[in-house]
């Protein structure tokens, strides 16, 4: 919002799930526009949007195109691809500026760039943050706090169009980051969608294995659940990422190939330095990954506790640091296993920090994991 009031007249969140609930609740709160409409096949995402006062009002897509100033497309990535025909055949007004939160960008831009008029702007976007939920009821206007957003300008667009897209977004609580759609297609198949792959992999295994043996889903405990809740996310996104990033994700597949057939000869080899080796520097730099906290993105030092299922036990294990000086910068607690012990995750600003942590949560009898 500027000092004169909204900065805009109308935007409208065309697919009101997840993401284009979360940012529409986000623009609400920061004021950004005089009016936030909503535009989604679902009259129940519609419904519960008008209720939790994301949108200021459900429209068909042509109405809430005319008088427009932003429209986001917050499908998933092929739907939005073809929303984007759709308002192609309804000849925008120049000036209108035209953005997607999609998890893949080349594909997009690619049809953006065919279909959309003259003077009509598209600039790509991808938050990175989410989670394996979708659909408005999970949707929040905190979503974005401290998260990386990408945007993806074409080469000519106006420098005020790349402006406007960043202070909204930045409205929003995120942080822009501006890479051309290649490059962002690179990096999304290693840290996003290869993952994804992986995880639903692991859980396919799982549950072949357990058609024959209903244990393996009583053991699937702690580990099995944290890399596997990705998982979980919605069927048709993941189809559609992809179909629109499968040549980025085919040499990332060959590799993992590779490395499996090298991680298969250490075991076959019993060559316990090159595994211990593997293990440690895999370690090491998920260890010194960066966690977006609020503020700068800070590095992190963490550890798990094991702790008794008892009310107060939190309050006394942050009081045992704060006694000792030991500056603690997050307690949450993990998943607890029913009717048994819980365990916390402890964050630390400094390596030193959360040794001395661990040290003296021991002394006192605690079971402390240094590594997460
Ligand atoms: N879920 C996540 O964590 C993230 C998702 N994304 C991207 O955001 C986009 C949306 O994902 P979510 O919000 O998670 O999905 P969602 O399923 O929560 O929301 C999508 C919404 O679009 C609506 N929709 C589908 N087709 C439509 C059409 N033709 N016209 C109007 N509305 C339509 C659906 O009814 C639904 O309300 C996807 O492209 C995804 O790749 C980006 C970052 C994170
Ligand atoms: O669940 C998580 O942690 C995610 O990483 C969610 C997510 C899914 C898709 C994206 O394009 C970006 C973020």
């Amino acid at each position: 919002m500027t000092e004169k009031g909204p900065a805009l007249h109308r935007i409208a969140v065309v697919g009101c799930g997840l993401i284009g609930g979360s940012l529409a609740l986000a623009w609400q709160r920061a004021g950004v526009a005089r009016e936030i409409v909503g535009v989604d096949v679902s009259a129940e995402h519609l419904d519960i949007a008008l209720e939790i006062g994301a949108i200021d009002r459900a429209l068909t897509l042509r109405s809430a195109m005319q008088e427009a100033d932003l429209v986001v497309l917050a499908a998933p990535v092929k739907e939005s691809m073809a929303l984007l025909r759709e308002i192609a055949a309804f000849r925008p007004a120049a000036g209108t500026l035209i953005t997607d939160v999609g998890s893949t960008k080349r594909a997009i831009c690619q049809e953006a760039t065919r279909v959309l008029p003259e003077g009509v702007s598209f600039i790509g976007g991808h938050p990175m943050a989410g989670s394996e939920k979708s659909g408005i009821r999970a949707a929040s206007p905190r979503l974005y706090e401290n998260a990386v957003y990408v945007l993806t300008p074409n080469p000519g667009e106006k420098p005020e169009m790349i402006q406007r897209l960043r202070d909204l977004v930045q409205a929003a609580g995120a942080q822009v980051l501006i890479l051309d759609p290649e490059h962002h297609d690179s990096l999304v198949a290693a840290v996003s969608h290869l993952p994804h792959v992986v995880a639903a992999q692991l859980v396919h295994q799982v549950a072949e294995l357990g058609e024959d043996d209903p244990l393996y889903a009583v053991l699937a405990a702690g580990g099995f659940r944290d890399v596997t809740r990705i998982a979980s996310g919605h069927p048709v996104m993941w189809r559609d990422i992809l179909l629109t990033n499968g040549d980025r994700l085919r040499p990332l597949f060959e590799r993992w190939k590779d490395q499996i057939e090298e991680l298969l000869g250490w075991i076959n080899r019993r060559d316990g330095e090159a595994l211990e080796t593997f293990f440690r520097q895999a370690a090491q730099w998920r260890d010194a990954l960066p966690v977006r906290g609020r503020g700068a993105i800070r590095p992190a030092f963490q550890c798990t506790v094991d702790v008794p299922d008892q009310p107060g036990i939190i309050g006394t294990v942050a009081t045992l640091l704060g006694e000792a000086g030991i500056n603690l910068r997050n307690i949450a607690i993990l998943e607890s296993r029913e009717d048994e012990d819980g365990q916390l995750s402890l964050t630390f600003d400094t390596e030193a920090g959360r040794d001395q942590a661990a040290r003296l949560l021991a002394e006192h009898g605690f079971k402390v994991d240094p590594r997460m």
